[in-house]
């Protein structure tokens, strides 16, 4: 209950400011169904014309004169058209408003990703925050754009025939509506089987893409180990398991609408019966009863398309709450916290991790009492076996988390008291993956810089050793750059990224170094361009390569979250130590 309240919240906040144009489409829904339940009574005024010129034309001396009859018809037929008009003009300014309202909440839903923690994308998978954009934002707009509309129009036309129905004959009223809690018992019965399937077929789904993600990402090992049958063999359960929880799902809401249609036609004899006996039996003039008898024919008809209209948008209704849910559980998480307000000014003294303590998960600590003390102008290198938390530290001092215990200080002020964004533009990252977007070189590289000129651009490209290779390509700075196209290597990548911090000239420098896929050439390119961007720089570099490790101005040697050994290289090969063994082993180089 507590979840369709969310979803009714989250529905209203964004349907407000269209407020005027749900006023109009009311306005022409309460219009269009009440031509609709009045058309009708003019066709059984009609009939009832026509009973009476016939009768009159068939006694001798009487006056018969169809013009009742013409005006009955002519009434009814603008009722309908009147009814149609309404509903059709409905219709479309709901569908505008729910695409506009849609278009909104897509809006809100990346203004609020953009402003969660790390840990939310760390516990959030991609294909999870995509499915939000796409199935359900979809399932909130078909059921804005025709479940809202149809229980507000539908909703009104049951109420609406009732009520005509009642003022017309209590008794055929009551007639008529006899068979509705049977009807809509069967419905709602059909209705919720339909549902675990749609759930079921759902979770086939869910299950189905996690197989093909894992499948196409991990393509180049399955040729390389010739496991194609595999691959195609193990689809075959997934598949099989979509198919039919949806061949059920169809089962079950195909029938439905003709058991309605059944309903509706058992209705109709029930109706006809009656009627008649009511007319025969109470003595009520020809013309009247047979009115009566066409026009409850009609309604009877009308008063089932309600029934089986609301239930069948049940199913959508449901997705619809389940998607609203769903996105609004974003908004709920939380948001990074910038409550710091000082702003961040060139680096003079130097950063230092005093005490460090930090976990991810609060029951599994991964840095533990990490002291390190870098000065302006240093290079620190961190080292250490796979795991032991070298990128953890890196993403300290971004503020990408919040510490555990401890403090870390830029220039003797801690991180937590700088307003975000300030302290964020005096550090560059460069990621060992690199990430490029779709977009020109020049602007990949004027990432962080949009206003950069061209020559700035250029100069921080030849800095960062790829402007040759942008030469190379026949439309040089503006080639676009696309996820499909392989146009960068991995270690070219990485010349990108280390071209695009050097243009934001920060303080302190935070590199991961590339290790993968990297040929030696580029290594070589590689090295230089770091030395570039590392020149009268405060730096933190993950170091894998033995130039860097060399060069660097300490070395913090860390295992299981810990500073097992500081120093220089040669400190720390005196001490024969964890890193003295490290360096003779050449593990640190590979
Ligand atoms: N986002 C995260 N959420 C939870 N645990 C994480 C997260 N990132 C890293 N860890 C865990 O923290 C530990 C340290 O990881 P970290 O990436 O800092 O190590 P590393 O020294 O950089 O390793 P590598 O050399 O392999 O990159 C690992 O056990 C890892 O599983």
């Amino acid at each position: 209950m507590n979840k369709l309240k969310e979803a009714i919240a989250y529905f209203i906040n964004y349907l407000k400011p269209y407020w005027k144009g749900l006023l109009v489409a009311a306005v022409f829904v309460l219009a269009g169904t009440y031509a609709q339940i009045k058309a009708p009574l003019y066709l059984g005024d009609a009939i009832s014309a026509l009973t009476k010129y016939v009768t009159a034309a068939l006694t001798p001396g009487g006056h018969a004169s169809l013009n009742d009859f013409y005006q009955a018809l002519l009434a009814m037929v603008l009722f309908y058209l009147l009814s149609e008009i309404g509903l059709v003009l409905s219709g479309l300014v709901i569908s505008r408003v729910s695409s506009d309202s849609v278009g909104q909440m897509r809006l809100g839903l990346f203004s609020n990703l953009q402003k969660k923690t790390i840990r939310y994308f760390d516990s959030h998978q991609d294909g999870k925050i995509l499915s939000l954009f796409t199935s359900d934002l979809d399932n909130v707009f078909n059921a804005m754009n025709s479940a809202v509309f149809q229980i507000f129009s539908q909703g009104v036309l049951f109420l609406g025939i009732i009520w005509m129905m009642m003022e017309k004959s209590l008794t055929m009223a009551l007639v008529t509506m006899a068979l509705s809690p049977l009807a809509i018992l069967v419905a709602l019965l059909i209705v919720n089987k339909a549902r675990k399937q749609i759930e079921q077929q759902q979770q086939a789904t869910g299950d189905l893409n996690g197989y093909i993600n894992e499948q196409l990402s991990g393509q180049a090992v399955l040729l390389a180990e010739g496991q194609q049958r595999a691959s195609i063999d193990a689809f075959a359960p997934y598949n099989d398991k979509v198919r039919q929880a949806s061949q059920k799902g169809q089962f079950y809401s195909g029938l439905l609408s003709p058991l309605m249609q059944g309903f509706s036609l058992l209705n109709l004899a029930i109706v006809i019966f009656f009627g008649s006996w009511l007319v025969l039996h109470n003595g009520m003039d020809k013309a009247a009863g047979l009115s009566l008898i066409v026009v409850f024919v009609t309604y009877s008809q009308q008063y089932f398309q309600p029934i089986s209209q609301l239930t069948a948008i049940y199913n959508p209704l449901q997705l619809a709450i389940t998607g609203a849910n769903r996105i609004r559980d974003v908004e709920q998480k939380p948001n990074e916290v910038n409550d710091g307000k000082k702003v961040a000014g060139p680096l003079k003294d130097g950063v230092v991790l005093s005490h460090v303590d930090f976990a991810y998960q609060p029951e599994r600590p991964i840095l533990k009492d990490v002291s390190i003390d870098v000065k302006k102008g240093q290079m620190v290198a961190l080292v250490g076996p796979t795991g032991s938390g070298k990128t953890t530290v890196m993403n300290l001092l971004n503020r990408f988390y919040d510490l555990t215990a401890g403090e870390i200080t830029y220039d003797g002020t801690s991180l937590a008291d700088f307003d975000l964004r300030s302290l964020r533009s005096r550090v560059g990252i460069v990621l060992q993956e690199s990430v490029v977007f779709s977009k020109s070189i020049r602007d990949n590289i004027a990432y962080g810089k949009p206003d950069a000129s061209q020559e700035e651009v250029e100069e921080a490209a030849k800095q960062a050793n790829i402007h040759d290779f942008i030469m190379t390509l026949p439309q040089g700075y503006e080639t676009m750059v696309t996820g499909a196209d392989n146009l960068f290597s991995t270690g070219q990548k990485q010349l990108l990224s280390i071209a695009r911090t050097i243009l934001t000239n920060p303080d302190l420098l935070i590199l991961d170094e590339a290790t993968a896929n990297v040929d030696t050439v580029t290594e070589e390119k590689i090295q230089r361009a770091m030395e570039n961007v590392m020149k009268d720089r405060t730096s933190f570099v993950i170091a894998h390569r033995l130039k860097t490790i060399l060069s660097a101005d300490q070395i913090v040697v860390l295992k299981d979250g810990r500073v097992i050994e500081k120093g220089s290289h040669d400190q720390l090969i005196a001490q024969k130590g964890f890193y003295a063994e490290l360096y003779y082993n050449q593990m640190v180089f590979d």
